[in-house]
């Protein structure tokens, strides 16, 4: 099995929990809750913002050109998609330039962030990267997994159309295949910290959907 195999069996568990959650099994059959969804968008602007300045970092760092090419391109992407995908919802389900203003990241934003700069910041380019790829694979699952049973018309349509696209998939596919490259030729160590890396971020996908469909705030 592939290295990269491996590590998304690994995550099995984790993958199966993050489709049960509900606030996806909403997002399929239109009934997630406004708010629960505008709480998820202006977390994932947040998010983004910081997502493109880790790609930034894993682009400056690779050590080929597809690596500068992949890392830089989708730290472009994801600038885009925060100010396109993100603008058009907040239109559609009433978040005001003042509320976007306003947000700050929640405790699994924050953590999930951090623990990608942190990664970007103090660990090699191949823990990087790792942590990198959970965001597109486990989305790219999602919205494959989602798109045949949700319903149409549907008020979150545009965001599963996204996830779901071919385009993210070779996106997914190209990513893939950088973290297999900078795999093999890392010693056991490295995978290993790799592993941890990828099951992480992992973990931080799940309690970002857990953390918008309970409206998470600070406890104190
Ligand atoms: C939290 C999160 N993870 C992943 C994605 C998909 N790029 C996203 N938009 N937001």
């Amino acid at each position: 099995m592939s290295f990269c195999d491996t590590i998304w069996q690994d995550v099995a568990p984790l993958r199966r929990a993050i489709l049960a959650q509900p606030f996806l099994a909403e997002l399929a059959d239109g009934s997630l809750p406004t708010e629960s969804f505008r709480h998820y968008m202006l977390q994932d602007s947040l998010y983004l913002a910081e997502y493109a300045r880790v790609l930034a970092i894993a682009a400056a760092r690779a050590p080929t050109a597809a690596g500068r090419l992949e890392f830089s391109d989708g730290a472009k992407v994801a600038v885009q998609v925060e100010q396109a995908l993100h603008q058009a919802f907040f239109v559609q389900f009433g978040v005001t330039p003042e509320m976007a203003r306003q947000a700050e990241a929640t405790p699994a934003c924050l953590g999930y962030t951090s623990y990608l700069a942190s990664l970007a910041a103090t660990r090699s380019y191949e823990e990087l990267i790792a942590g990198i790829l959970p965001c597109f694979w486990v989305y790219w699952e999602v919205g494959c997994d989602i798109k045949p049973r949700a319903v149409s018309p549907n008020p979150y349509a545009a965001w599963i159309d996204t996830y779901a696209a071919p385009s993210f998939g070779e996106a997914t596919d190209r990513v893939r295949a950088l973290v297999g490259e900078a795999a093999a030729s890392a010693t056991p160590t490295t995978r290993a910290a790799m592993a941890t890396a990828f099951r992480n971020a992992t973990r931080y996908e799940w309690m970002f959907w857990d953390s918008a469909y309970r409206r998470e705030t600070w406890p104190i």
